[in-house]
């Protein structure tokens, strides 16, 4: 089996850059893409990423030998059982969604827990759509896999291969401790900052003052705010429940700060910071190349020799000084593959831009 037709169902930031990975990678493989957007679908045939598309669920799926299904999560299932009627017995199909038991019990029930296998990328961005995909959005990036107790290990091993292909790190893990580290690492992650940038809207000024001067701390903790709001209101609703236990954990925690500030304890506060600062940098020494800066940024480039030499020849002949770079090999730290710091933050604007004009993907 040489895992050659692939189709996805769902088409926009996370299905494009599969579908772009995989073209740049194994250019002969025929891509069949199927989404409710057809300006995006148009846009993957023009870019040559999209060999076939599919105006409808039907028998073409039956040439396919790996079915990626990149839809939100809810859309996700619906898709599970519109395919089943054309899926052969020795394809694949996996999805990528943020949650995994809910799409995992619909399989079995559809007596699909053979050919469905689930995977989740842990990368990603707050922008949607096939506009925003990109080749080198996953590359180094965990890839998360969530076989079945009836998954066999030749389909397991092709997922796996075409995952490394693409420049991902194949994860294993079981499906249900998915949801519950995801909830903790993403989920919630996702609520707080949404919540703190409505807060701020609440509570704000007229003049807007707070909107205005809010400044590195807040913008780190809440880009994640602008992400798609149908695809969170569904990952939030399908894996509501290791997300609740963990806010109640958190609102625990929150309350116990209330408490302690009320009493001034700034030794409360201190060692909150030392406990979380200590566990914070130790996942940063355990990624390799990544820099701490306020002023910096991360360019999507492949992770290659004479990469960082382009950049940094764009950069000097421009006279912006560069006070750090390096490869970040470990994408669930960071955005890009290389990290940029400067010495102030008009250097790091200049670059941003600069990088953009010359079509580098800039975080
Ligand atoms: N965005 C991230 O950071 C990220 C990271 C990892 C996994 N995911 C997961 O990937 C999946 C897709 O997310 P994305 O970021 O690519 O979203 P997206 O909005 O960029 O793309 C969604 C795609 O699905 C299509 N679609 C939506 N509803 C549809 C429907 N009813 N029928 C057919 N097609 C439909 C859209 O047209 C679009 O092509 C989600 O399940 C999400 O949980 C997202
Ligand atoms: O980097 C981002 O913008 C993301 O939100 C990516 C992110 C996350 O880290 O929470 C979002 C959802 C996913 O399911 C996986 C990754």
């Amino acid at each position: 089996m040489h895992y050659n037709n692939i189709a996805f169902i769902g088409f926009g930031l996370i299905g494009g850059s599969i579908a772009r990975a995989i073209r740049k990678y194994k250019p002969e493989s025929k891509i069949y893409a199927y989404a409710n957007n057809t300006s995006q679908l148009l846009k993957g045939k023009n870019d040559g990423v999209i060999d076939i598309i599919l105006k409808e669920i039907d028998d073409s799926l039956t040439e396919c030998d790996i079915i990626f299904l990149c839809a939100p999560v809810e859309f996700n299932e619906e898709y599970l059982a519109k395919i089943k009627p054309f899926i052969r017995k020795d394809s694949i199909i996996t999805d990528v969604g943020s949650t995994k038991s809910s799409i995992h019990n619909l399989a079995k029930e559809l007596d699909l827990d053979d050919i469905f296998i689930g995977g989740h990328p842990m990368a990603g961005s707050e922008k949607t759509g096939y506009e925003a995909s990109d080749a080198l959005l996953l590359e180094n990036a965990y890839y998360m896999i969530t076989p079945s107790s009836k998954t066999c290990n030749k389909k397991l091993e092709a997922l796996k291969s075409i995952i490394e292909m693409i420049k991902s790190i194949p994860f294993i893990i079981d499906y249900q401790k998915h949801d519950k580290v995801v909830a903790t690492v993403s989920h919630l992650p996702h609520i707080l900052a949404a919540t703190l940038v409505n807060l701020v809207k609440d509570n704000d000024y007229e003049d807007e003052v707070m909107k205005r001067v809010a400044a590195g701390g807040f913008k780190d903790i809440t880009r994640i705010a602008s992400a798609s709001p149908i695809m969170w209101e569904q990952i939030c609703i399908v894996n509501a429940e290791p997300i609740d236990a963990m806010l109640l954990k958190y609102i625990d925690m929150l309350k116990e700060v209330h408490s302690q500030l009320t009493s001034r304890s700034g030794i409360y506060i201190n060692n909150m910071f030392e406990k979380s600062g200590e566990y914070r940098n130790s996942f940063d020494s355990n990624s390799r190349g990544v820099l701490i800066s306020k002023h910096d940024i991360s360019v999507h480039i492949q992770d290659k020799p004479g990469a960082i030499s382009i950049i940094s020849a764009i950069l000097a002949a421009n006279s912006i000084s560069i006070k750090n770079i390096g490869i970040n090999h470990n994408r669930e730290k960071g955005e890009g593959a290389l990290n940029i710091s400067f010495y102030d933050a008009d250097s790091c604007e200049m670059a941003s831009k600069l990088l953009k004009e010359y079509n580098y993907r800039v975080i």
